[in-house]
């Protein structure tokens, strides 16, 4: 296949300058009064630790991008800094655009409202007109294969199935922005081949992906270029195989 070349000469869709976010190490234990009513006070307690710090890049339009790093280093989170479900302790990231997110699958899906329901809110939620949405129901159906649960309400879904209808509808937005994380590991095998040929399909149209993978066959085969975190810094920033050849020796298997 045929990727967009990064065109330096564009701006940037995503910039991202000193990202820092920090969380509470023991998030189940008691809070005070004033802890929650204490905003800016809160922070820098004992038990707080930077999920990411200093973390910079920028992306142009067309890219494909493989977030790569071992469990717990700051990926998911950097993607939802990206998609502004979360935002952050230190720094800001601009996003020239919309952006289409497949993270944490419940992000966006309403528990007790039908896939019908969701689909219409979701799609409403990111602009596509009620005709538009109207046009393109059967077809995010369809792809999910969801047809038999399309009056059930989204939390009775199986996970896989969350997955698909997910996966489907936020690839069915017009965002220029897609984030993907960790969809492919969790679909069946003939789902899957559906999702890299949308994937594929989408880069061809120009759309600037994000994929979160531990999956090196999934990040060199749509990747170009790969963002490898570790103890929630950038370590390095460079073309993907690069990337992985260098993840790969930081942690042989
Ligand atoms: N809301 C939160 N409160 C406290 N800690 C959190 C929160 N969300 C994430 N963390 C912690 O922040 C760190 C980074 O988490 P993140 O989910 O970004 O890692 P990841 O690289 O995506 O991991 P994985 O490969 O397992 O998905 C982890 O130590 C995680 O436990």
């Amino acid at each position: 296949m045929t990727l967009t070349p990064a065109q330096p000469q564009q701006s940037p869709i995503i910039t991202a300058e000193g990202l820092g976010v920090r969380f509470r190490r023991n998030r189940g234990a008691r809070r005070s009064f004033k802890d929650l009513l204490g905003g800016r006070a809160r922070r820098g307690r004992p038990g707080d630790f930077w999920a990411l710090r200093d973390v910079s890049f920028s992306v142009y339009p067309g890219e494909a991008i493989g977030v790569v790093g071992r469990n717990g280093q700051g990926k998911s989170t950097l993607l939802k800094l990206v998609a502004r479900v979360l935002f952050p302790d230190e720094g800001r990231v601009r996003v020239n655009g919309g952006v289409a997110p497949l993270i944490e699958i419940t992000g966006g899906f309403v528990g007790d409202l039908t896939v019908r329901d969701n689909v219409h809110l979701t799609a409403g939620l990111h602009g596509l007109p009620k005709a538009e949405i109207a046009r393109r129901f059967d077809d995010i159906i369809n792809f999910a294969g969801a047809a038999d649960v399309i009056d059930t309400p989204f939390k009775h879904l199986s996970s896989g199935m969350k997955v698909r209808v997910a996966f489907s509808l936020i690839s069915q937005l017009d965002e220029p922005v897609l984030l993907v994380d960790e969809v492919l590991a969790v679909g069946d095998k003939a789902f899957r081949a559906r999702c890299y040929q949308r994937i594929e399909e989408l880069l061809a149209d120009g759309k600037t992906l994000f994929l979160v993978s531990h999956n090196e066959r999934d990040l060199r085969r749509f990747c170009t270029r790969g963002l490898y975190l570790d103890a929630g810094k950038l370590q390095l920033d460079a073309p993907i195989n690069e990337v992985l050849d260098r993840y790969n020796a930081d942690h042989p298997a």
